[in-house]
């Protein structure tokens, strides 16, 4: 999916209806809705959007304001958008494409709200593609990228759908009006989870397409002199290349097999939740989010460190990489904004220290939280090995947590409402849950390398990327390992110089490390990262089809140009 995303250069009308559309009635509809819509989705002989956000809301679910209020007397769900700031803005494909789309709407029965829940609305006539009656519908106009994409924006004026058009799975309404409660409020957003953890593989995707160019046009690029007289080396022999462009490779791998984590784990907790074991939401749901958060803001920053470390060229469409790092600022925002998301995690990390502190022993990605010692025995660490570096970001992370959680304490005991010792210490927080997830991503990366199998070399290069990626993350935070000592000054130099060593070893595996994503150049859609390195001839022919080429001498010449130049000399 993240490959077809960025075939379709970061979106059509139709994307949403693939990613969010459909998953959301295999997940929230029940076995006689699939029957009914699952199969036409499938076949795309109705097509849909995911309308959520609202104008006025998009963070705060439980604050939309459109309304589905269910009339026992038809047994009909009446949509409607009570205000200005109620009208449904940003689904995509819902501005010109879309003929149905699932709505978020406040659930109104017997007088009472029951929160935010989906419906299914048909938004479009089949047979001319006119608004169905009391739907107002129409594009949001132009964003930074993804302009294939027609965001749009939908009212509903007293719209009356079937009672059936509620997705049932988890909670109903009967025919009398009466609610039946899901086993837990949060399903109804199991959609999200599931499109967040899609994200972070969209997000690996994304730097490993940045670092392909980057990497590509790094050995055909050729400047300055090393050593005087000296013919021009690649520019990937310079340190500081290899410096900027290797780390944001290595994380392109380290997102990959994070993303391969939580689709498993997505797998197996839904699978648990089916059978009505909902022990496994909170961490799902912490996971997906950090992860998508940490992910995303990770890949925007290192497609503009790819753009920039290739020069002038990076900055030019031929590049690819504007529009890479368009779709990357998109995923930061989308699907719950990055600190939004990180503060879910910071939530439940906060719980979780809690629980420990209580005695409890924690189990899956936060299981260190209790096995971390609070007091380090400093010493010289072996800082080229492996679980060294583990430990020390899974150190880092719990000493981040517990001090979060302990400025918390404290304000709460100075009288602050949790609420605004929360606000008061999201800062902290937000570096605590970022120091979590860097954490996860550390160690799933090196407990992935391994378990490589194909061979002993690949495993090794492999090794290397992880140490590098992880040597990185200590140089980058220095001040967070050095705080309470874990880490001493001698550390990091080592860090440092193990960093060094990993760049140099790093580098005659590079072009074959990105070689391996296996993107083609269909997929790249750029000029400077073309697979047989032909970018000079390429850009030359690029450029000569820019539009402005079309004439020798364009109208604006004549319209404007040759009357001013004139009126200029004129005057002389
Ligand atoms: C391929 C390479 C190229 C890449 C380039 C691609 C280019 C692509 C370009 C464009 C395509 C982009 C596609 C975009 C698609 C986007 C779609 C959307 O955006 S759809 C809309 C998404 N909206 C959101 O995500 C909204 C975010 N907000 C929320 O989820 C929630 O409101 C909230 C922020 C979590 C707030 O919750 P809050 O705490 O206020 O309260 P409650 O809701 O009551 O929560 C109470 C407890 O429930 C827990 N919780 C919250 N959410 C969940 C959940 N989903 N699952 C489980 N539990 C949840 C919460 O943590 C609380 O727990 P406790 O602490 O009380 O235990
Ligand atoms: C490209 C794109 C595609 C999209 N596609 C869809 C779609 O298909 N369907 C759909 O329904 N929606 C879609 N959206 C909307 C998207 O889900 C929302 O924009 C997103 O969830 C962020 O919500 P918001 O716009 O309300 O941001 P806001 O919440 O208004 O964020 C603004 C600022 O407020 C801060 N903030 C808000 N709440 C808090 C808090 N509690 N604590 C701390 N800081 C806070 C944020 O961190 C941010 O800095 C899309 C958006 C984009 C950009």
């Amino acid at each position: 999916m993240a490959a077809a995303l960025q075939t379709l250069g970061g979106g059509i009308g139709i994307t949403l209806h693939w990613i969010a559309f459909t998953p959301t009635i295999e997940q929230q509809a029940t076995e006689e809705q699939k029957k009914k819509w699952l199969k036409l989705a499938q076949d795309v002989a109705i097509v849909g959007a995911y309308a959520q956000t609202e104008m006025g809301h998009g963070t705060f679910v439980r604050g939309l304001e459109t309304t589905a209020t269910y009339d026992p007397s038809t047994q009909e769900f009446v949509i409607n958008s009570p205000t200005l700031t109620s009208t449904k803005w940003w689904p995509g494909g819902l501005g010109k494409t879309a003929n149905h789309a699932t709505v978020m709407a406040q659930l109104y029965t017997r007088g009472k709200c029951y929160g935010p829940h989906n419906f299914m609305v048909q938004i479009r006539s089949l047979e001319n593609h006119q608004p169905c009656p009391g739907v107002t519908l129409g594009d949001i106009g132009p964003k930074m990228e993804s302009n294939g994409n027609d965001n749009g924006f939908a009212r509903f004026d007293h719209v009356r759908i079937p009672r059936e058009n509620m997705l049932m799975k988890f909670a109903r309404v009967e025919a009398d009006g009466t609610y039946v409660q899901p086993p837990s409020s949060k399903l109804a957003y199991s959609n999200m989870v599931y499109l967040r953890g899609t994200f972070v593989m969209s997000a690996a995707q994304a730097l490993a397409s940045a670092t392909t160019i980057a990497v590509r046009y790094s050995c055909v690029r050729r400047q300055s002199e090393m050593k005087p007289g000296e013919p021009e080396p690649q520019i990937l022999e310079y340190q500081t290349q290899q410096y900027k462009l290797f780390p944001q490779l290595a994380a392109a791998y380290a997102f990959w097999f994070a993303s391969w984590f939580m689709t498993q784990q997505h797998g197996s907790i839904t699978g648990s939740m089916e059978k009505g074991d909902m022990s496994g939401l909170a961490e799902l749901h912490a996971l997906s989010a950090g992860l998508k958060s940490y992910t995303t803001a990770v890949t925007a920053r290192g497609i503009d460190v790819c753009r920039m470390a290739c020069g002038g060229h990076g900055y030019s469409h031929a590049s690819g990489l504007p529009a890479l790092f368009g779709g990357a600022a998109a995923l930061c925002t989308a699907e719950g904004e990055n600190t939004v998301m990180m503060l879910q995690t910071a939530r439940y990390l906060v719980k979780c220290f809690a629980q420990s502190q209580a005695g409890k022993r924690l189990t899956g990605t936060v299981a260190y939280l209790s096995a971390v010692q609070p007091s380090p025995v400093a010493g010289n660490r072996n800082m080229s090995d492996l679980g060294t570096l583990v430990a020390a970001f899974q150190h880092r992370a719990a000493r981040m947590v517990r001090h979060a959680a302990m400025q918390m304490q404290g304000e709460m005991q100075k009288g602050k409402a949790r609420e605004d010792a929360w606000n008061s210490c999201s800062v902290l927080l937000i570096k605590a849950a970022e120091a979590h997830v860097h954490s996860f991503v550390v160690r799933n990366f090196a407990e992935t390398v391994q378990t490589v199998e194909v061979d002993e070399s690949v495993r090794a290069v492999l090794t290397s990327l992880c140490q590098l990626y992880s040597l990185y993350g200590i140089t980058e935070h220095a001040g967070d390992f050095l705080k309470d000592g874990y880490l001493t000054g001698r550390d990091i130099d080592a860090a440092s110089s193990h960093l060094s060593a990993m760049l140099a070893r790093v580098r005659p595996d590079a072009v074959a490390l990105v070689d391996a994503f296996d993107l083609h150049d269909k997929i790249l859609r750029s000029v400077l990262g073309r697979y047989d390195g032909r970018v000079y001839e390429h850009l030359y022919e690029w450029a000569k089809k820019s539009p402005l080429n079309k004439s020798e001498v364009h109208e604006s010449y004549y319209k404007y140009l040759q009357p001013f130049l004139k009126s200029n000399r004129a005057k002389l």
